[in-house]
């Protein structure tokens, strides 16, 4: 490469350091919810880049919450276990056989190994269940589907969330990974909560400014699975309409940005979690990568 290649890559550089100040100084000090589903856990690269992209939040003054998912690890580990498992509504019906499993992988493998790869970084990230501290309450819930209720086992929806021990952690430095099995409030044991949902109740329970969802595919499609017709930005409005017609993937994520909005988090991201650095591209640049859910007057 030539001295003045070499001046114009730097110049290049020097030019996306500066296009990200303006969204540095807006976002120093806010919190960050970055739901990181399973379907976006790729591959080793993806994960190194994700955690980069986490530590580059960190270091300039975000504060960084991470909700993790685990949708495939744990249908892996039932297939080896050759416990049998069932989507209904875009939920796992969960068995108490199931709930273990689901448990274990969660808080014992997907937890650890996202703790352990920031770590390898800084020592900053802190693993939590649900189950710590208070941090997740849950009620049993069930879906419908054309009308008829549909019981999912120990399956739950948010009924409180604590945030008092990710605080703590947010405010001694540190960089907390949930997972999120939630204890029953009801019962004496615990439930499987979709990630998308508790991610999107820990925002609101923490005030964050951003949920982040990173994903499978690159955005919310308004006419799935039409490629042509993927939506940059809609308003809470129009995903309320759009609904009742999304497929089961994309409807607990809509459903988790509706909440997160309503709650008072400014706005909520889709993001493709399988390219590398979409976090930092959505956030600090003027390209935009995914879908931007905003409030209904923006
Ligand atoms: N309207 C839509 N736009 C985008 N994706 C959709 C839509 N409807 C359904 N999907 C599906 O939702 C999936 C993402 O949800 P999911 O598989 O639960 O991801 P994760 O494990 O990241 O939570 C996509 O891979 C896609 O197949
Ligand atoms: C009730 C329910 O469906 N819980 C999910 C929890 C993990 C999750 O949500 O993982 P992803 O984000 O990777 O899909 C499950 O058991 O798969």
């Amino acid at each position: 490469m030539s001295i003045l290649d070499r001046l114009q890559a730097a110049q290049t550089k020097a030019e996306v350091l500066v296009q990200a100040l303006p969204w540095i100084r807006e976002f120093a000090g806010q919190t960050v919810v970055i739901k990181y589903g399973g379907n976006a856990m790729v591959n080793d690269e993806l994960k190194q880049a994700f955690v980069h992209d986490v530590m580059f939040f960190h270091h300039v003054g975000l504060r960084p919450v991470i909700v993790h998912g685990g949708g495939p690890q744990i249908n892996s580990m039932l297939g080896r276990l050759g416990i049998e498992s069932e989507f209904r509504g875009g939920l796992r019906v969960t068995s108490p056989e199931a709930m273990d499993i689901v448990r274990m992988v969660l808080t014992g493998q997907v937890q650890r190994e996202l703790v352990s790869l920031i770590n390898r970084d800084a020592p900053y990230a802190v693993g939590m269940s649900g189950e710590d501290a208070g941090l997740l309450t849950a009620t049993k819930r069930t879906t419908t589907i054309e009308g008829e209720e549909i019981d999912l086992g120990q399956v739950g929806d948010i009924h409180h969330v604590n945030p008092a021990g990710i605080l703590e952690l947010l405010d001694a430095g540190r960089i907390p990974v949930v997972s999120t099995i939630a204890t029953d409030v009801e019962g004496d044991g615990i439930l499987n909560v979709n990630a998308d949902t508790a991610a999107a109740a820990i925002a609101g329970a923490l005030g964050a400014s951003k949920l982040l969802m990173l994903t499978d595919v690159e955005g919310l499609y308004l006419d799935w699975p039409n490629k042509d017709s993927l939506a940059p930005t809609v308003s809470a409005e129009q995903v309320r309409e759009l609904l009742p017609s999304l497929d089961a993937g994309m409807k607990p994520k809509m459903e988790a940005a509706l909440y997160a909005i309503d709650a008072g988090v400014e706005a909520a991201h889709i993001i493709d979690g399988r390219m590398a650095h979409s976090m930092l591209l959505e956030i600090f640049t003027d390209a935009g990568v995914g879908t931007l859910v905003t409030k209904d007057n923006e």
